[in-house]
């Protein structure tokens, strides 16, 4: 009998992988940390700070309410800021201004600091008022921890930005009266319009100012909303007569080759704004010019992944036809109408693609870009309809990539459930095995091949902060609605946690030419809706799995948002399975699905201790009313079956010590004398035909230890691994019914499945071989999206055997 080992794991390497929305990940590259820490200590340790660091400012917070605030003078201010500044890369220094104090010098430091970088604004909305309806106040009027609505403040950068955290940037500004203070700003328009428009001498208005404590013990201007910011211009009639400088008119022309300037020094978002300008100029004179600078402009934009913008401006540049041939008008129409195709396509508008490709096909024919863009773009039509093609299409080489595919959604719809909020349905029957839906995710953050420094952002009135790719999501997640407002009404529809009613307006508000996106709602949406999960390009078997290794400490996963997708509740016992490849999310029906059922997947893996699960679950907010956690729930045996999963687990940790006192067999009778006794906490009023999930691992040992000296035991321990996940498998000598009604899909089963047939080889029962390799293989496919990776781990199938492949 073999010793009594751990059975491999389904992966060839470890790696974390959770499904879990709301599963903190942390890396932390701060020195004073231990390497030897392990993930989950480390995030222990950071959480425990930040209770502290909470408190303490929550206390201040209160004490300071309301008070007038100290006015600083500009030396005191440079000085705040200065051990702040953390420089990543060459962050400039802070500039002097002649006859001004002497200027601080920042030091250069290549780590950033930890727990102080956090953002921990109580959740407030964004100004809802245009400026002009504002009125003005000064620095010295400000009162601390204190939110001045109807007010506006007009102020002048003195100091080039800093990074104040891992996502804010902080300067000093001054308004007219010769104040001074601190402001910081969230990161989330790096490329849209924030940080870049932030240097010494740069004008802008903060609308309804809120001051308020940071941890350093001071209070800051604290801009949480990328709106309740706005830029001026030098001459705007906004600023005091003494800032004032009169902006020299130019020309479009002068605009237009400064965008392609721009562009050549590989600086789009001064394109933009140099064409912007143009355009501005352009549409006063009328002049031809105009249709060059929105070409141009669409360019610039399709460089910032601003594809709304990009597709107007790109459709704003085609130029009426002249009523004679004109190759020059032919050219420059190709090329908006290769803008607004390709910005189409980066919004998933793919008819919108198709025709401006089609267009660009009919002024040139022979055009060998825009045929091969049209081919490219009737492809992902296609997949709209059918789905992709997996066998041909894409593979494990896209993991941590963006793949090119399109969604397919046709089979399901959202609707209303009677107790769980939305939910999404089948519109049709849809054969276990068969694709539900793929979607490509609205933003996507791959886990870091090097760790990260450390992002930490503290959710307003959460108990806990959010790390690593989470808090990378929120940017990205912002930065994306904010280039493409288009996309809103989708993303405002998600669930937000039970403080955030749904809205009646979906639509992203434009207030003073700019999108206002309330930051706090986003971060609850990214909390309730997106998906964690690890993956590895050298993984092979199970590579995509959503729970490709449970049980291990959650690192820093990827992470991704899927705006359909995001309709689907929690079943612990689940129809369907999700996978990921690249950005691509992928959902299989893990049963026969009816039509008009509600598709439900796992939103963490499964504990067989009810209590254990029930709290996990308790995060999103919901406790779990599958007939599984009904029978733990109701069931008497369900704080013993505690007890003895308990028992199991420490036997388990003292493994290698037990192998090396007693003869294997004697181990293994011990494991079977757990197993007896768990198995009786499962009564069959309570139980019948659901999961037993509690005689999962003892089982799997037992098959492990038996499998080269008592085929017989390997299979019965093989078989009831399978049927603890709730699977009926009836075996006659040439016959296999699988009954799938209540079970669960599990990389487990696979395994088994597998072991089985491996033993009916033994035996010469080749019938059952392939029929067992079949199930497997289905089920493999269920769990990883698609095959690759199958037959490495479990070898190809022998010619008598062979199920047909894939
Ligand atoms: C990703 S959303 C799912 C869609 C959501 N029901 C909606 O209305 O948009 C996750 C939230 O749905 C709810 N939910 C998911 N599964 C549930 C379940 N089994 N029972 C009750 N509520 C559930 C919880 O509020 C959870 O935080």
């Amino acid at each position: 009998m073999e010793p009594l080992t751990s059975p491999p794991p389904y992966t060839s390497q470890p790696s974390a992988s959770t499904v879990s929305p709301t599963a903190p990940t942390v890396q932390i590259t701060n020195p004073m940390v231990s390497p030897f820490v392990t993930p989950a200590q480390k995030l222990e340790m950071v959480q425990a700070e930040l209770e502290v660091a909470k408190l303490r400012l929550r206390q201040q917070a209160r004490e300071r309410q309301g008070l007038r605030r100290v006015t600083s003078s500009r030396a005191s201010v440079l000085q705040r800021l200065a051990p702040k500044v953390i420089v990543q890369s060459p962050r400039p220094r802070l500039e002097r201004i002649p006859g001004e104090e002497p200027e601080l010098s920042i030091p250069k430091l290549n780590q950033r600091r930890i727990a102080w970088n956090m953002i921990l604004s109580e959740a407030h909305t964004p100004s809802a008022w245009s400026m002009a309806s504002l009125t003005k106040i000064m620095l010295r009027d400000l009162s601390m921890e204190t939110h001045h609505y109807g007010m506006m403040l007009v102020l002048r950068a003195v100091s080039v930005s800093a990074m104040h955290s891992s996502m804010q940037t902080c300067i000093a500004v001054e308004d007219e009266n010769g104040d001074y203070e601190l402001l910081t700003v969230h990161d989330f328009a790096v490329t849209n319009h924030l940080s870049r428009e932030i240097q010494i001498g740069s004008f802008f208005v903060v609308l309804e100012p809120f001051f308020r404590t940071v941890l350093d013990e001071a209070c800051v201007l604290c801009i949480d909303h990328p709106s309740d910011i706005l830029f001026l211009d030098a001459d705007d009639p906004m600023l005091p007569h003494a800032w004032r400088t009169s902006v020299v008119e130019r020309s479009p022309s002068h605009w237009k080759q400064a965008g392609n300037e721009a562009l050549r020094s590989d600086n789009p978002i001064e394109a933009d704004h140099s064409r912007a300008l143009a355009a501005r100029t352009a549409n006063r004179a009328k002049d031809v010019v105009g249709g060059i600078v929105h070409r141009n402009r669409a360019q610039a934009r399709l460089c910032l992944e601003r594809w709304d913008g990009a597709y107007n401006d790109a459709i704003a540049g085609i130029r009426p036809l002249p009523t004679e041939a004109d190759e020059y008008t032919d050219f420059q129409n190709m090329k908006a109408l290769y803008r607004a195709g390709r910005a189409a396509y980066e919004l998933g508008a793919y008819a919108r693609a198709h025709s401006a490709y089609t267009s660009v096909t009919r002024i040139a024919p022979n055009d060998i870009d825009g045929l091969r863009e049209l081919k490219r773009t009737e492809a992902r039509m296609a997949e709209q309809v059918t789905g992709i093609n997996f066998w041909a299409a894409t593979g494990p080489q896209a993991h941590g990539t963006k793949v090119d595919h399109a969604d397919f959604l046709r089979r399901t719809e959202a609707r209303q459930t009677l107790t769980h909020g939305r939910g999404l349905f089948a519109a049709e029957a849809i054969a276990c095995g068969d694709i539900i839906l793929c979607e490509k995710a609205l933003a996507f953050v791959p886990s870091p091949a090097v760790p990260k420094s450390f992002h930490l952002v503290i959710p307003p009135a959460a108990a806990r902060g959010t790390f690593g790719t989470q808090s990378d999501m929120w940017t990205a997640v912002i930065q994306k609605i904010l280039a493409n407002p288009s996309i809103g009404p989708r993303l405002l529809s998600l669930y937000a946690g039970p403080n955030y009613p749904p809205l009646n307006n979906l639509n992203i508000p434009m207030l003073d030419g700019r999108p206002v996106v309330d930051i706090f709602r986003v971060e609850n949406i990214i909390e309730y809706n997106s998906f964690g999960y690890a993956h590895d390009a050298s993984l092979t078997s199970f590579g995509n799995a959503a729970l490709a290794t449970p049980g291990m400490d959650n690192k820093d996963c990827s992470m991704g948002l899927w705006l359909h997708s995001s309709a689907i509740n929690h079943s612990c016992l689940y129809n369907a399975e999700h996978s990921f490849i690249g950005d691509m999310v992928i959902f299989r029906a893990a049963r026969d699905i009816e039509k008009d059922e509600e598709i439900t997947t796992l939103y963490m893996e499964v504990n067989a201790d009810y209590e254990t699960r029930d709290a996990a679950l308790r995060i999103w907010g919901f406790s779990c009313d599958c007939k599984l956690c009904e029978a733990d729930r109701t069931c008497p045996e369900t704080p013993r079956r505690k007890h003895l999963l308990q028992q199991a687990k420490e036997v388990l940790e003292r493994l290698p010590t037990l192998n090396a006192t007693f003869e294997p067999h004697r181990v293994v009778m011990m494991f079977e004398d757990l197993l007896t006794q768990i198995e009786d906490t499962y009564p069959e009023e309570f139980y019948c035909g659901l999961p037993r999930l509690g005689l999962v691992t003892l089982n799997r040992y037992c098959a492990f230890a038996y499998s080269r000296s008592d085929p017989d035991k390997a299979l019965k321990h093989a078989l009831a691994v399978i049927g603890a996940h709730g699977y009926k498998l009836t075996i006659t000598e040439e016959d296999i019914e699988f009954d799938r009604t209540n079970a669960m899909s599990a990389p487990q089963v696979v395994d088994q499945l597998m072991n089985a047939s491996r033993i009916y080889e033994s035996k010469g029962q080749m019938a059952l071989v392939s029929g067992l390799r079949e199930l497997a293989l289905k089920m493999y496919i269920v769990i990883n999206g698609e095959p690759s990776g199958f037959d490495t781990r479990y070898g190809k199938a022998r010619e008598h055997g062979n199920t047909g492949g894939v």
